[in-house]
C-alpha cells in the first residue's frame, strides 16, 4: 500500500516525526536537533555541447541524525548527482542543501575543504577507488589519520578499534589485493571513519560485490549506524538494500517519489516481527508522484480527477466520454465514465486508515 506520509508513523500509530516532510517539530514538545542532511528543491543542470540535463528536478530530502538511509532508483535518476552534492565535491544549481549545519551553496574553498576532511566520509563503488593499493589495509586507514590530522600516538590504538568494528581486525597487514572484494569495502568504510565524520557517504558500495559479500559490507554500515550513532546514507540501484535498513527512499526523474519505513512490531504473543510500508512523499507545495505500476493499471494520463473526503483523497481517472464500447464497458462494470464518485479508488490516499 502506498500511503502520504503526512502524519503516523507506521510503527506506533502516533503522530510521527515525518522523515521526508523536512519539519523538525517534536510532537512531544521536546527540543529536536535539526535534521542532519536537509535538501529542499534541489535542482543540478548539466549543461553540455548545448543541451541541457536536469539531473536534480526540485528533490526535497531530511535525514535526521543518527538514520540509516538508502537511496534507491533506476539508472539516470540522479542519485549520484546527489551524492556528489552532499558530500561538497559539487554545487547545485538552485534550491537549498545543508550536510551538518554546512550550507552546502553558500560554502566557501576553506570550508569546503575542511566539510570534507571532518564532516563526511565517502565510499565509491569501484573498491580500487577506495583503497591505495601498494598500502596495507592498516596503513590506508592510518594515511586518512595522517590526512584528518589525527594525533599521532592515538593512532595505532584508533587504526585496531576501526578493523575491529569492520569485523577485519586480523586483515591489517594485507593489501588490498590479497583481500576479497567485500573485505576492501569494509576497509573502505573503515577509511572512511578515520577522521571521525559526522555523515557517511556510499555510492553503490555493493555493485561490484557478489550477494554474500553484499550482505555483510550493509552489516556493516549498519554496526557503525548503531554502534557510533553516525548518519548513514547509500545510494543504490538494488532495491534489495531496503531490507538492511530502516528507511528507503526512492528517487524518480530527479526527485523523492516514495519510501519504505521498516520498523519492529510485538504481537499479542510477545513475538517480533519487522513490517515494512511503503508511503508517498508529499512535498511542501502538495506535489506526489503516483507509482508508475498504478498509473499503467487504471490507464491514467494527462490529467485525473480528484476527490476529499472527510480522511482521505482519492484520484481517478478521466474517461474519454466519446467512445460508446468504453461506456459500455465501464457502465456494465458500475464505474461512472468520467471517473465520478463511482470510480474505483485508486493510488494516491492520505486515509488514516490506510496507514
Ligand atoms: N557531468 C555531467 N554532465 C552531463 N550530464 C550528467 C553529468 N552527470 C550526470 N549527468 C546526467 O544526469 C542524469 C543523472 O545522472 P546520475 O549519475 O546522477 O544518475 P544515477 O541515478 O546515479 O545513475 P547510475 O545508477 O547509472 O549511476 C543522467 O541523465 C546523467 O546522464
Amino acid at each position: 500500500m502506498t500511503s502520504a506520509n503526512s502524519s503516523t508513523n507506521p510503527s506506533t500509530g502516533a503522530p510521527s516525526r515525518t522523515p521526508s516532510s523536512g519539519l523538525s517539530s517534536d510532537p512531544t514538545g521536546a527540543a529536536k536537533s535539526p535534521p542532519t542532511i536537509e535538501c529542499r528543491e534541489l535542482v543540478r543542470i548539466f549543461s553540455s555541447t548545448g543541451v541541457e540535463v536536469q539531473a536534480l528536478q526540485g528533490l526535497d530530502l531530511t535525514v535526521e541524525r543518527g538514520e540509516l538511509t538508502a537511496v534507491v532508483g533506476a539508472s539516470g535518476s540522479g542519485k549520484s548527482t546527489l551524492l556528489t552534492i552532499l558530500s561538497g565535491l559539487d554545487v547545485p544549481t538552485a534550491g537549498r542543501a545543508s550536510v551538518a549545519g554546512h550550507d552546502l551553496l553558500a560554502m566557501g574553498r576553506r570550508e569546503r575543504t575542511g566539510f570534507r576532511r571532518h564532516t563526511v566520509g565517502f565510499i565509491w563503488q569501484q573498491t580500487s577507488r577506495n583503497l591505495l593499493p601498494y598500502l596495507t589495509a592498516a596503513e590506508n586507514i592510518a594515511m586518512a589519520l595522517i590526512v584528518a590530522r589525527s594525533p599521532k600516538r592515538a593512532r595505532g590504538a584508533r587504526i585496531g578499534e576501526l578493523l575491529d568494528l569492520l569485523n577485519v581486525g586480523d586483515l591489517g597487514d594485507r593489501l588490498p589485493a590479497e583481500l576479497s572484494g567485500g573485505q576492501q569495502q569494509r576497509v573502505a568504510v573503515a577509511v572512511a571513519l578515520a577522521n571521525g565524520p559526522e555523515v557517511l557517504l556510499a555510492d553503490e558500495p555493493t555493485g561490484e560485490l557478489d550477494e554474500a559479500n553484499s550482505e555483510m559490507v550493509l552489516d556493516s554500515f549498519r554496526a557503525v549506524n548503531e554502534q557510533l550513532g553516525t548518519t548513514v546514507l547509500i545510494v543504490t540501484h538494488d532495491s534489495g538494500v531496503s531490507e538492511h535498513v530502516r528507511r528507503t527512499v526512492q528517487i524518480r526523474d530527479g526527485r523523492t517519489s516514495t519510501e519504505v519505513l521498516r520498523s519492529t512490531r510485538t504481537d499479542h504473543a510477545g513475538l517480533e516481527h519487522e513490517v515494512a510500508e511503503e508511503f508517498a512523499v508529499l512535498d511542501r507545495v502538495g506535489r506526489l508522484q503516483l507509482p508508475q505500476d498504478y498509473i499503467s493499471q487504471l490507464d491514467m494520463r494527462d490529467r485525473v480527477r480528484l476527490g476529499l473526503t472527510d480522511d482521505h483523497v482519492t484520484v481517478a481517472p478521466v474517461r474519454e466520454r466519446s467512445s460508446p464500447a468504453a461506456q459500455d464497458a465501464l457502465e456494465a462494470s458500475g464505474t461512472d465514465a468520467d471517473g465520478g464518485p463511482d470510480a474505483p479508488r485508486t493510488a494516491a490516499s492520505t486515509s488514516e486508515g490506510d496507514r
